[in-house]
């Protein structure tokens, strides 16, 4: 019978317990992701929470959960050394650049990311893709230059919408970006940062994953060391 892509996700999820097992130090402060997939990572992390030391977690919704699982959560600001970094992605590409923020969580999920050794990512296998941009690209903007940077995004050739009723963890607002095939997705990226009142941007890209777990039908696949 066909997995279903939750079983995908579980399967996923439990490799990328597996891996922190077998690779990371005893004792090492893990940075965690948000979503669907990062959640079944956080329900397979408890099974090994004795091993680490403490969590980062990359929204509210992460370190609630992290928590129910007596899991210690930890302020980023108190960590130097984070080894690995678990999280999903919306899309990525064989290059392991991606878009991310499908959750929303993606100013936090870069920042925690930036301090990691190694971005993990655990996907399945519907979200490989050959170009980025099907997926809306997410972009965090501060509230009052919301109608600015839109367009300003438009000027790029993309279509900005207002995810409508959501606010971020830090009080801002998001912009999914529809129409987009993003050739250059380190260079588009840097572009979008450089409007200004965007906070952040989905794209995942100057600094991508470092490891792809995908989860398939016959086995995760491991690509990116
Ligand atoms: O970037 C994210 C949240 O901001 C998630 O990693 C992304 O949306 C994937 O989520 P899921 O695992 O539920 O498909």
């Amino acid at each position: 019978m066909a997995m279903t892509q939750d079983e995908l996700k579980q399967a996923v999820a439990r490799a990328a317990r597996d891996y922190i097992a077998a690779n990371v130090p005893a004792g090492s402060i893990i940075g965690v992701g948000t979503g669907s997939t990062a959640n079944f990572f956080i329900d397979e992390l408890a099974a090994v929470k004795d091993r680490i030391a403490a969590t980062v977690a990359s929204s509210e919704a992460t370190k609630k959960r992290l928590e129910g699982h007596g899991i210690k959560v930890v302020d980023l600001n108190e960590v130097t050394s984070m080894p690995v970094y678990v999280d999903g992605a919306d899309e990525i590409t064989g290059n392991l650049e991606m878009v991310k923020g499908g959750g929303g969580a993606l100013t936090r999920e870069k920042i925690v990311a930036a301090v990691a050794g190694k971005f993990i990512c655990v996907c399945d296998q519907s979200k490989l893709v050959g170009t980025l941009g099907k997926f809306p690209l997410p972009v965090e903007v501060i509230p009052m230059a919301r109608a600015y940077v839109a367009r300003e995004i438009e000027k790029l050739g993309g279509k900005p919408k207002l995810r409508e009723g959501f606010t971020t963890d830090n009080g801002n607002l998001i912009l999914d970006v529809h129409g987009l095939a993003i050739a250059d997705p380190a260079g588009f990226e840097t572009k979008l940062n450089q409007i200004v009142g965007v906070v952040t941007n989905g794209l995942f890209a100057c600094r991508g994953a470092d490891l792809l777990l995908l989860a398939t039908p016959d086995g995760v696949r491991q690509m990116g060391k």
